[in-house]
């Protein structure tokens, strides 16, 4: 079965919301709201991934991101590991530079089920540590 390694960021503004992104309707887990990223290449890292995902999707030049978290998840017919990093500094405004629909959510406002299965225990982690506070 495929594998993929992915880099994944939980971009966050100073009020606590989170930008989302509308995975596109042909996709994998097509029309489910996402948090921007996408495949680490053979020759990078996590981290130089995420940068580089987050520039082509959002348009953002990420300054700082930290490791949160990781994900395995099987699909049907994929394996996915998830590589998720919070996201507090970056220049320039996030938008779906790929024409994805986008929105900033409240952290404790997320809905795991509008996420890809692979994301409901992070989506969980963040409702409660938003709830903590
Ligand atoms: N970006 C992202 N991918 C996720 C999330 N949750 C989840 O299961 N995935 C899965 C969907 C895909 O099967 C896989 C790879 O993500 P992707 O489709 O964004 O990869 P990519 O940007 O490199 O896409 P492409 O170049 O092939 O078009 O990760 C998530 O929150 N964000
Ligand atoms: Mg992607």
């Amino acid at each position: 079965m495929k594998h993929l390694q992915v880099a994944v960021g939980i971009i966050r503004n100073d009020r606590g919301e989170i930008f989302l992104a509308q995975r596109p309707s042909t996709s994998h887990m097509a029309n489910m709201w996402e948090f921007p990223g996408g495949k680490i290449e053979a020759n990078e890292t996590a981290q130089q991934a995420l940068v580089r995902e987050l520039q082509e999707e959002t348009g953002i030049e990420v300054t700082d991101a930290r490791p949160y978290d990781l994900a395995d998840h099987h699909y049907p017919d994929l394996r996915v590991t998830l590589h998720f990093f919070i996201v507090e500094g970056w220049q320039g405004e996030p938008y779906g530079r790929e024409g994805q629909p986008q929105r900033w959510v409240e952290q404790k406002a997320l809905v795991a089920d509008e996420f890809p299965p692979a994301n409901h225990d992070i989506v969980a982690r963040l409702v409660a540590e938003a709830a903590a506070v």
